[in-house]
């Protein structure tokens, strides 16, 4: 098994806990309450800003020349077309400026900063490609449901294809590999290190879908 389904099958709980959540099955349907909506794309909103500084780390600490090249297209595509999406919903939403950019931060918010935090304070290319690659995987996992309808309302239809999308896909495809690749280069104590980051970062996934219905 390779090193990226290894550490998927570790954490099978959570994974399909998340890929299978009800917070899934109501975007596909275009049914997701408007509140339930708004607080999740209002929390989510505040991972941007450190997952952008996080990819910056995976750019400083990658091995070669091809990978921070990869790296760095992907933050420019993301700080470009992502951020006219939420920008666009909040809008069709009725979310305050306030509440845009300065909302009160939920404990899986904040969790998922700090992990995103200390995975870019290791210095350590395996760790920052643990919490990217769950970030980025995870969803292409719940988004990709082959020849289903996409709802039509924006707000929900774009935040499927946003996650679902060829280019995406590749991407994930190549973060997989780059994991592989780097997992059977390290030594047990470093696939350790960086499968503790991915366990956490799945843990945090499947808390910030709950608790969103809280
Ligand atoms: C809680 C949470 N986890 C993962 C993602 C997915 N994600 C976060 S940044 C990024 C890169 C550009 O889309 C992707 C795919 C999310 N939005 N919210």
């Amino acid at each position: 098994m390779s090193f990226s389904d290894e550490l998927r099958a570790e954490n099978s709980g959570d994974w399909n806990a998340a890929v299978g959540h009800r917070f899934v099955d109501e975007i596909f349907a275009g049914a997701v309450d408007p509140g339930v909506m708004r607080r999740y794309l209002t929390q989510d909103y505040q991972f941007v800003d450190r997952f952008v500084a996080l990819l910056g780390m995976a750019i400083a600490t990658a091995d070669q020349f091809e990978s921070r090249i990869r790296f760095s297209q992907f933050a420019a595509m993301i700080t470009s077309d992502e951020n006219t999406y939420f920008q666009r919903a909040f809008d069709a939403l009725g979310v305050p400026a306030a509440e845009r950019v300065h909302p009160v931060i939920t404990a899986p918010t904040a969790g998922f900063q700090q992990l995103m935090q200390d995975a870019a304070q290791t210095n350590d290319y395996a760790s920052c490609l643990a919490v990217l690659i769950v970030a980025e995987w995870l969803y292409l996992s719940w988004a990709d449901r082959p020849g289903a309808a996409l709802p039509a309302d924006f707000v929900h239809a774009e935040w499927i294809t946003l996650h679902n999308n060829d280019g995406f896909r590749s991407f994930v495809t190549w973060l997989r590999g780059e994991l592989d690749r780097i997992g059977a280069a390290s030594d047990e104590a470093g696939q350790a290190r960086a499968g503790a980051f991915f366990k956490r970062a799945v843990a945090l996934e499947r808390a910030f879908f709950d608790h969103i219905y809280d």
